[in-house]
């Protein structure tokens, strides 16, 4: 049985987590549960999966779930009440299922505490990806990819000699606006924006699918995962969604891992690695598969790929404000304060002023963050 931590369990990934818990009772205890504001849904978890501990990190929010709730689970609430759940004495893993920079703190604090982890947060590898994979190699813990591009990459790398790797083929779908010009980009709105092809997922993701950010976050998650260059990393844009990520041996063999565009299969190898268990969803059906198709993503248009290439490459605490003036900028696009392309604009004219420290600290990257996010601010608030 193996005892589990969601933090972001109210959420997309959250709730699927508990969904393959759900399916195999037998094989997985949830011992804590995190979400920040949404009490009814943590509630009705709490009444069917009985955690230990459960944490609403929005004061009111768990003021009100207090004062209702009636059981053994413990409730607590706020920051602190957030890292106990991460590091509570019984887990063993952790999945990390919140969104965005608020994933980092958690993550550490995880990872300190010898838990294994279950990573969906990619923002915790893009800001502080060489700290992170560093302290997991200390305390002898597991980075299990979540993020179905990276349990891809996994699996094709699975008894391979990681020095004969090429290149990491990463597959996009290339979002609701494959396609599309500038000029096309100007106009369009949240709902075109959450309106994606071919996943459903949380807002914040899918409108980082939509600019192309989503990838570019992924190229750099890849980079500190699997320890490769940027230039051994080549985005595909594969509309289809089936063909999740390759690699390219020395030797020109390309290993693929192919499924059905499900996250309930990544999240499920995450958990069970390296077993595999029975899938309790929809699997593969090739008689139904479209073409698979594969092309060049249009990186002038969508400049957050090649934005996120940029901070990568640069490093330092550079990815850190990338991240952070991408979080405020789609922040302010869901509040109907900014256009989608000035997103995009945001994001660089945050990067132009950014300051750039190398091998920064902890502390350095939650300074930078927050310089980041004021200054990205400041950009459209005026
Ligand atoms: N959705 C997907 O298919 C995929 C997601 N990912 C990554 O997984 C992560 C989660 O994405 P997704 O599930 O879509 O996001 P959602 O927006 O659907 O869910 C986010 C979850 O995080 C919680 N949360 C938000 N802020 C905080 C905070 N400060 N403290 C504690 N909990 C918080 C939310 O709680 P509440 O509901 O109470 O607000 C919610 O449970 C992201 O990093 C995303 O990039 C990666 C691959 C695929
Ligand atoms: C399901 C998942 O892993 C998402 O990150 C997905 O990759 C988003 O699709 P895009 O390829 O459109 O960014
Ligand atoms: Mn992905």
């Amino acid at each position: 049985m193996k005892k589990i931590a969601i933090l972001g369990s109210t959420g997309s990934i959250g709730t699927q987590t508990l969904a393959v818990v759900a399916a195999n009772r037998d094989k997985f205890q949830i011992m804590t549960l995190a979400a920040n504001t949404n009490d009814q849904l943590l509630e009705q978890q709490i009444k069917e999966f009985e955690p230990e501990l459960a944490v609403l990190v929005d004061l009111a929010a768990a003021k009100r779930l207090q004062k209702r709730f009636v059981g053994k689970t413990k409730i607590l609430a706020g920051q602190e009440g957030l890292l106990r759940a991460a590091t509570y004495e019984a887990v063993e893993t952790v999945v990390t299922s919140m969104v965005g920079f608020a994933g980092l703190e958690p993550t550490i604090a995880a990872i300190e505490a010898g838990k294994d982890i279950a990573l969906a947060n990619k923002e915790t590898l893009v800001v502080a990806g060489e700290l992170v994979m560093k302290l997991a190699k200390e305390k002898n813990v597991s980075i299990l990819p979540v993020d179905s591009e990276h349990c891809a990459i996994f699996q094709c790398l699975q008894g391979e000699d990681r020095c004969q790797v090429h290149k990491i083929l990463l597959t996009a779908s290339g979002g609701p606006f494959r396609g599309k010009t500038r000029k096309e980009l100007a106009a369009v709105s949240i709902k075109d924006c959450l309106n994606h092809p071919t996943w459903s997922m949380g807002k914040k993701i899918s409108i980082d699918s939509a600019s192309l950010v989503n990838k570019g976050l992924e190229v750099i998650e890849a980079k500190w995962l699997y320890g490769v260059d940027y230039n051994q990393i080549q985005v595909l844009v594969h509309p289809q969604s089936i063909v999740h990520s390759m690699v390219e041996y020395i030797d020109g063999t390309v290993m693929a891992q192919l499924g059905s565009t499900d996250m309930r299969l990544p999240i499920q190898y995450a958990l069970t690695y390296p077993q595999r268990i029975d899938a309790n969803f929809p699997k593969l059906d090739f008689w139904n598969c479209k073409d698979l198709t594969f092309s060049k993503p249009d990186m002038d248009t969508f400049l957050g790929l090649k934005m996120a290439y940029e901070a990568g490459r640069i490093g330092g605490t550079m990815p850190c404000a990338f991240n952070a003036a991408n979080e405020i900028a789609v922040e302010a696009f869901l509040k109907e304060s900014i256009s989608f392309l000035q997103i995009y604009d945001i994001i660089e004219k945050t990067m132009t002023a950014h300051h750039v420290k190398m091998n920064p600290t902890l502390q350095d990257l939650y300074e930078n963050d927050s310089w980041a996010r004021s200054y990205a601010a400041n950009l459209f608030s005026k």
